[in-house]
């Protein structure tokens, strides 16, 4: 991805480069970030042990604000070190004055008190870190830093509770990395949805994991200054030093047992199936015995959604060869029987591909060729019987965790929405854009079939082809073309030459 956005990293400076400011300027630039520092604190120390702090003056760390809002405005703040309450009071100042300038500003706290192979790095008050994490969006401590904060030997779940009674932050990530499990989970709680998401992943054998903390948030920083959703940014960041982890695991095995740090980072993650869970909702559908049936990839390089059964036969009789039938306002079903049964004969008719959306128990008894599903309907609906039956399964997708979660089901193919804004239908995501669906593609590495959707005119097909996809699909393109025909004869031209390409 090469959406270049501005970060701030404020922190301590670590002569060793496995954490603070350093490491984080190093993350910023391994993913193609614009970074800049502030600096709290000189550190004497490396990866087994602190041997002396020197903070900056408070007015030192102001002069830097200034200095740095002469360059740039930041899209995300990353905190972690502060040495002392007079530095997180000109903290708070420009915060709240870097917010009237961008309400966008999202700040990200790991609460850096002392370094994990021992030495305190901080002396701020209790009343100064519960001042910060009011003001921040996202809090990202260590099990030690919970533990501290909270006055608890609690884990887990409870331990994220015990942090929300006594600090007022809108979001936490609670890092899993010291819990001492075998398997290192990342939790996320949100203040405003039900439950926690977690990204568990296997401990690997590096053992001088120095910096591992102040990597995984400056990676997290960029993840979420690329307007990342925040589930998406921690299942990133997880995947980031997972692999740099590994990266380094093989080279200490060929190389010495040095500090990882020093071995390299890995740039923009790439597909890793790493588990995930949400604690209060369905968050996997169960595992199927085999992938659903293939489509004809050729057939699907153009797909038309459509509102009723006149359409469908008019798409059809044109030569589109896949269409889906969505209807959204059907209240009586012998209708909704009838129509699905002619979409079903006219599909045969036309050799196509139709899918329905929605109506899976219907389309089963109807023989449909395919059914398109939600996010909200993979939890519900009875997957193995739609297999059983022999009919496609194309799942929609907002996010890199719902396009994790469609990939366990095999699916016949994957949509990828929205891209553009769209008038057909009031969506709770942002649109993606044509940079995110690059990246989904990328990531998604021919896994699937895929189809972009949302906002799709005749002047953006190309752009969105271009991103990999293997189909695009359109709504009011088509129908509220002034002339349909023509509309798809235009469509099928930009199509044609660029599969020809
Ligand atoms: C090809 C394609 N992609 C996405 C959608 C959206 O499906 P869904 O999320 O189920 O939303 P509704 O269509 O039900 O509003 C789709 N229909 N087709
Ligand atoms: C059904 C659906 N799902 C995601 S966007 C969308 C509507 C796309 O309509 P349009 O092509 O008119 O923007």
């Amino acid at each position: 991805m090469n959406n270049e956005t501005v970060i701030w990293t404020i922190g301590g400076l670590d002569p060793s480069n496995g954490a603070g400011i350093s490491r984080d300027l190093a993350v910023f630039q391994n993913l193609q970030q614009r970074g800049y520092s502030l600096c709290t604190a000189v550190t004497a120390q490396n990866h087994m042990g602190v041997s002396c702090v020197q903070p900056v003056k408070a007015d030192v760390l102001n002069q830097q604000f200034q200095a740095l809002l002469e360059l740039s405005s930041p899209s995300v703040i990353k905190i972690s070190m502060i040495a002392d309450d007079a530095q997180a009071t000109v903290i708070a100042h420009w915060l709240e004055k870097l917010r009237q300038q961008n309400p966008q500003l999202f700040v990200v706290y790991d609460p850096v008190l002392s370094a994990s192979a021992g030495g305190q790095l901080s002396t701020l008050s209790g009343d100064a870190i519960a001042a910060l994490c009011a003001n921040c969006d996202l809090l990202c401590p260590n099990y030690h830093e919970a533990q501290a904060l909270t006055e608890s030997q609690k884990g887990g779940v409870e331990l994220i509770h015990e942090l929300n009674q006594k600090l007022d932050a809108r979001a936490v990530v609670l890092k899993g990395g010291h819990s001492g499990c075998e398997a290192v989970e990342d939790l996320l709680w949100q203040h405003n949805r039900a439950g926690t998401f977690s990204v568990k992943a296997s401990r690997l054998a590096v053992s001088k994991t120095h910096g591992t903390g102040c990597t995984f948030a400056a990676a997290l920083s960029v993840f979420v200054a690329q307007n990342f959703e925040l589930e998406d940014a921690l299942y990133l960041a997880k995947c980031y030093v997972f692999e740099a982890l590994q990266q380094a695991e093989n080279n200490v095995r060929s190389a010495g047992n040095g500090p990882w740090h020093t071995l390299g980072l890995p740039g923009w993650p790439k597909h890793r199936q790493l588990d995930f869970a949400f604690s209060e909702q369905a968050g996997l559908p169960a595992e199927l015995a085999a992938p659903f049936p293939s489509i004809d990839r050729e057939k699907f390089r153009f797909y038309p959604v459509l509102d009723s059964i006149d359409w469908v036969r008019w798409a059809l009789g044109q030569g589109v060869k896949t269409v889906q039938l969505r209807l959204k306002d059907a209240s009586d079903e012998q209708q909704l029987r009838q129509h699905i049964r002619t979409a079903v004969k006219l599909g045969r008719r036309y050799d196509a591909q139709v899918f329905i959306n929605d109506y899976w128990a219907l389309a089963i008894e109807e023989g449909a060729y395919g059914v398109h599903l939600g996010q909200e309907d993979l939890a519900s609906a009875d997957l193995n019987a739609i297999a059983a039956a022999g009919l496609r399964l194309g799942l929609s997708t907002h996010s890199i965790v719902e396009i994790e979660r469609a990939c366990r089901v095999q699916p016949s193919y994957i949509a990828l929405g929205h891209i553009f804004p769209t008038q057909t239908k009031d969506m709770p995501s942002q649109p993606q854009g044509l940079t995110k669906l690059g990246f989904y593609q990328q990531w998604l590495a021919d896994r699937f079939p895929t189809v972009a959707i949302g906002g799709i005119s005749l002047q953006r097909a190309k752009p969105v082809l271009a991103q990999g996809v293997s189909s695009i699909a359109v709504v009011t393109a088509l129908t509220k073309a002034s002339k349909p025909g023509e509309a798809l004869q235009q469509f099928n031209g930009v199509v044609n030459e660029h599969f020809s390409q």
